[in-house]
Parts: C-alpha cells; sequence; structure tokens
C-alpha cells in the first residue's frame, strides 16, 4: 500500500465495490473489469483503476480483477478481515430496525450489544439480544471490544451519548440523529440522513403545474 492516508472519497468507494463484487461472487463469477465494475456501479472504469492501483497492481491486462482476491484485498484495506464489535444506542424504531437487520455480519461488523435509558425498555430482547441501562456502556465496551458506536437517539440526546461512546473508549460513531456531533479528533463521526436526500429529491420531482393531468383528475 502506498499510503495509510486514503481519501475520504475512495475510503467511502471501497464498500460499493466490495458490495458489487461479494454479489459476483456469489454468482460464481472468478473475474470482472473495471469497464464492467464502471457500468454497473456507475462510475468512470479510469476511476475504479486508479483507486485499485492504489493499494498495489491487482488487475491483469485483459483479464481483469481476480473477484475473490479482490474481496479479500477490499476486507483487508477496510479493516474488515477482523471482527469488529459494534454497539448500538437507543433502541426505538430505528435503532431496532438496524439491530435487526444487523446483517453487517457478513462483512465481519456486528452490533453485539443494544443501550437505551428507558427502564420499560431495558431488558427488553431484540432479536438476541437483550436491551442493556446505560449504566453498563462503559464494561460492555471494554469486556466485547466494542470499537464502533451506532447513535439511534432523539437530537437533544445525542450529543450526551456520543460523550459516554467517548469516554468508554468507542473510537468510531455512526450518528444518525440530525445534529453535528463534537467529539475529539482522534475519533471518526460519520452521520447518516435519509432526511436530506429525501428533501433534496424532492428538487428534481416534475413541477405540479408543469405535470400533465388526465381526464380522470
Ligand atoms: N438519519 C436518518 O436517516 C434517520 C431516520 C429516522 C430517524 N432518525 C433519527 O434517529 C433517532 C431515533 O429515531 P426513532 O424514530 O428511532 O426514535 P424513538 O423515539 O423511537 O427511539 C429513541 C430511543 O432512544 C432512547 N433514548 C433517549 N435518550 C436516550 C439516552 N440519553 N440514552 C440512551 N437511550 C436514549 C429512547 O428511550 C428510545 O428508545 C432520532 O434522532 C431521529 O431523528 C434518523
Amino acid at each position: 500500500m502506498k499510503s495509510d492516508k486514503i481519501s475520504e472519497a475512495v475510503v467511502r468507494r471501497l464498500p460499493v465495490y466490495l458490495r458489487y463484487l461479494q454479489e459476483l461472487y456469489k454468482r460464481e463469477v472468478t473475474t470482472v473489469s473495471s469497464q464492467e465494475l464502471g457500468l454497473k456501479l456507475d462510475l468512470n472504469p479510469a476511476q475504479i483503476r486508479k483507486d485499485l492501483a492504489y493499494f498495489g497492481d491487482f488487475g491483469r491486462k485483459g483479464i481483469g480483477y481476480d473477484v475473490a482476491y479482490l474481496i479479500d484485498k477490499i476486507r483487508q484495506i477496510l479493516k474488515i478481515d477482523q471482527v469488529i464489535n459494534v454497539a448500538l444506542v437507543g433502541a426505538g424504531n430505528l435503532g431496532q430496525a438496524l439491530s435487526n437487520y444487523n446483517r453487517y455480519v457478513k462483512d465481519n461488523m456486528k452490533i453485539v450489544a443494544v443501550f437505551d435509558s428507558y427502564d420499560k425498555k431495558i431488558g427488553t430482547m431484540i432479536n438476541t439480544l437483550t436491551v442493556q441501562p446505560m449504566e453498563e456502556l462503559q464494561d460492555t465496551v471494554k469486556e466485547r471490544n466494542i470499537r464502533i458506536g451506532i447513535i439511534t437517539v432523539p437530537d437533544f440526546e445525542a450529543q450526551r451519548v456520543a460523550d459516554c461512546m467517548v469516554e468508554a473508549g468507542i473510537e468510531a460513531i455512526l450518528n444518525f440523529a440530525p445534529i453535528i456531533i463534537k467529539a475529539p479528533p482522534h475519533i471518526r463521526i460519520h452521520t447518516a440522513d435519509f432526511t436530506t436526500d429525501l428533501l433534496s429529491l424532492a428538487y428534481y420531482l416534475e413541477s405540479e403545474e408543469g405535470k400533465e393531468v388526465t381526464e380522470d383528475e
């Protein structure tokens, strides 16, 4: 690998490559070209070659990339060749849906603990996980070597939860609450926001005036 510092754009594209490569692997496809990857993922093949060449010479001219090898390499680069335990805080609508989904396991990432502050939620089960009180966060993070935290609490509680996560030793946070979380610089924070995606999508809708009205309307 040329450097430990990879641009964020590349880091964000790698999981996209990985997902498609895993699909190919399942279909027993053994090689893939950058053209095919580009077509399928709506990316420029030259960009893909550049992204992947950054980590070494994986492709072979005229043959393309070895799917299984590339999967292994990307998993290594993303550090998901090892198991990474995840904790989720906020066992509400979204938290339960994410915990139930928990298919990240095939990528070696798994929600292994769920926490909530509401006493009626504590002790209830989500799939195989028992919702734990916040007081147990610190010890559980240490005992289970949890490195990533997911926040699915209301916005006004999110910063407090993030602080608890940082104090417990969590290294990276995926925040679903619609606020900007502050944390020390060594803590990586990604914010997932489907509502802003939805809002910006509205811009692309045809305006009501421009829409053709049919006879029955
Ligand atoms: N990013 C997205 O795409 C997206 C989509 C939907 C919801 N959200 C956000 O996700 C969050 C959760 O939404 P929801 O609909 O699941 O809410 P919810 O009210 O159903 O669940 C929130 C849960 O957090 C718990 N909680 C509150 N304060 C806590 C604290 N200090 N410590 C631990 N647990 C605490 C509550 O007891 C509850 O179980 C909200 O901030 C919402 O805006 C984001």
